[in-house]
């Protein structure tokens, strides 16, 4: 066994190890990054990119057919699959080659390959081979599909996110289970390809959305070009080597069905790779689900009995299973990277405002606070709503894209914007603008202020505030949509 002292080690090379190697070794000379599976990243390889770019062919489909619409006839739409593969593999390892690039300007004696696990606190084995003793850690190990045992029954038919984008042709049909932000693009980008979707969820849950209101308007959109049910009730799942029969309720009826698929794709979300890391081995507090307890805006994970003073353990990205998102892994990393370089000394660093969207059609977002978590903390009395729709908003109406709803909070007496739920076209660059809009600390009146440019989406986001103005009592109520500025705001 090779023996090592280190200053700190990162365990996990992904977007969150990455960022926290980036800024620790600013600190110190001897610092490790240790990677046990496949280098190149979640997002490049079988996250955001891939996805994205299954999605983006989905779009040019979905334009084809919409043509008509404007008076355009593009012909019969024929998707070639293996074409539509191609270009998603492609494209998948030009970006997965970008970050195995970045990554070559890392000493190759500072870049371990091979599993880590705790032996004790300070103590990492990695493979069979080494062992290092580390000042610091931080586990940036990520997250992976999670399926239900229920789903074994499905055989060799049952796949994950990840098996999708290394599929060499569009299948003919495909189960969908899981209405999460996962289940919701691959299964709208899918159905958008051809292929035969029914996308089953559980307990009424829909992607990001917290409010009834949304749930119930993006269900109902989503269901006029596939089959979704939030709330399925499934009766049977059934495998063998070439189908999965799946046996079901018909959504709002009590009819029964058996369908036939190709594949049964669970989407039915992740858990963070901390099974077999030993935590037991690391002397930190774990909660009930064997997360390591940790202070959000350190990432420093709590010991067993440190006084209070934190250990010498940094947690980041999906490991930590706060917020799995990329730009989370990145801030998380950061600030892990910054207080491991730093141990026993650590700094507070900046959290961002929370911001998730999913790239539907429409599109799916939510900013700072969902109205729950509005009245929880300032109390039910405290929080203003205001709401616009998109179905008569003028620039999407242009783009024949006039589906969407938008529903805003702030604090009554304050007039401060606290967070929004959104659907709609292109909604990601509204959801933009008001997370910054939030680090900013704006009120509504001062958001009110800011230049609105006609015809655009965003003049439906002045609708919204407009209405939320009014039931904060800071401003005349909504007449008819802003004719002032032109038609359709
Ligand atoms: C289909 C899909 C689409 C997504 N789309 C988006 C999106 O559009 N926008 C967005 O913000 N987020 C998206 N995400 C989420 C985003 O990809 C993740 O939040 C992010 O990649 C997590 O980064 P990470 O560094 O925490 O983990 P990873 O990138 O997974 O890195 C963890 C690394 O640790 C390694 N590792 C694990 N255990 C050990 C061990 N014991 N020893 C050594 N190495 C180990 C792993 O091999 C891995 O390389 C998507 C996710 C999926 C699945
Ligand atoms: N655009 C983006 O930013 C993006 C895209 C994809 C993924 N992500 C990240 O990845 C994370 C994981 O996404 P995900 O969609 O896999 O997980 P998720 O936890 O968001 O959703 C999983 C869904 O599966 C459902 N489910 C669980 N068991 C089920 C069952 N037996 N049958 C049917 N449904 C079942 C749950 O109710 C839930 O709605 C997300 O939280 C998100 O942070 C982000």
């Amino acid at each position: 066994m090779q023996e090592r002292d280190v200053d700190i080690a990162i365990i996990g090379a992904g977007t969150a190890g990455l960022s926290a190697w980036q800024t620790a070794r600013h600190y110190h000379e001897n610092v490790v990054l240790i990677e046990g599976g496949e280098p190149g990243t979640t997002c490049a390889r079988v996250g955001c990119m891939p996805s994205k770019l299954l999605i983006a062919a989905a779009e040019a489909a979905h334009h084809a057919h919409e043509a008509a619409g404007f008076g355009i006839e593009a012909g019969p739409v024929e998707i070639d699959g293996r074409a539509v593969m191609a270009r998603v593999r492609h494209q998948r390892d030009a970006f997965v080659k970008g970050v195995l690039d970045s990554m070559q300007r890392i000493d190759p004696d500072k870049l371990l390959s091979g599993h880590a696990c705790f032996e004790s606190p300070h103590t990492l084995r990695v493979g069979d081979s080494q062992r290092l003793h580390a000042r610091s850690i931080v586990i940036a190990t990520g997250s992976r599909p999670h399926m239900p045992d229920a789903f074994a029954a499905a055989g060799e038919r049952l796949i994950d996110s990840d098996a999708v984008f290394e599929w060499e042709t569009l299948p003919g049909s495909v189960a969908v289970f899981g209405a999460g932000v996962v289940g919701l693009e691959l299964g709208q980008a899918l159905s958008r390809l051809g292929v035969r979707v029914r996308l089953f969820g559980k307990s009424g849950s829909l992607g990001p959305f917290q409010e009834a209101a949304m749930r119930d308007y993006a269900e109902r959109i989503f269901n006029e070009a596939f089959y979704l049910d939030p709330a399925a009730r499934v009766d049977a799942i059934e495998g063998d080597d070439s189908q999965v029969a799946v046996t079901f309720r018909k959504r709002n009826s009590a009819e029964r069905l058996t369908e036939s698929f190709d594949y049964l794709l669970a989407a039915t979300g992740r858990r963070p790779n901390l099974d077999r890391l030993a935590l037991e081995n690391a002397g930190l507090a774990l909660d009930d689900k064997g997360v390591p307890l940790y202070n959000r805006f350190t990432m420093q994970c709590r010991g067993l009995d440190d006084h209070g003073e934190g250990s010498h353990v940094f947690i980041a990205g999906d490991a930590s299973q706060e917020l799995p998102l990329l730009h989370e892994a990145n801030q998380q990393g950061r600030i892990a990277g910054h207080n491991a370089g730093r141990y026993p000394e650590r700094r507070a660093g900046h959290r961002s405002t929370p911001l998730s969207i999913a790239f539907t059609d429409p599109q799916m977002a939510t900013v700072g606070m969902s109205r729950e978590e509005a009245v929880s903390w300032f109390g039910c009395d405290s929080v203003a709503e205001g709401e616009a729709s998109f179905e008569d908003q003028g620039r999407a109406m242009v783009m024949r894209q006039n589906r969407g709803l938008m529903r805003l909070y702030a604090e009554h007496g304050s007039g401060q914007f606290l967070g929004a739920e959104l659907f709609g076209p292109r909604v990601e660059h509204i959801a933009q603008l008001l997370a910054w809009a939030l680090e900013q600390r704006m009120g509504v009146e001062r958001m009110l202020e800011m230049p609105f440019y006609h015809p655009v989406l965003e003049e439906g986001l002045r609708s919204a505030l407009r209405d939320l103005n009014r039931a904060l009592l800071q401003g005349p109520a909504m007449t008819e949509r802003c004719f002032e500025y032109g038609p359709g705001g």
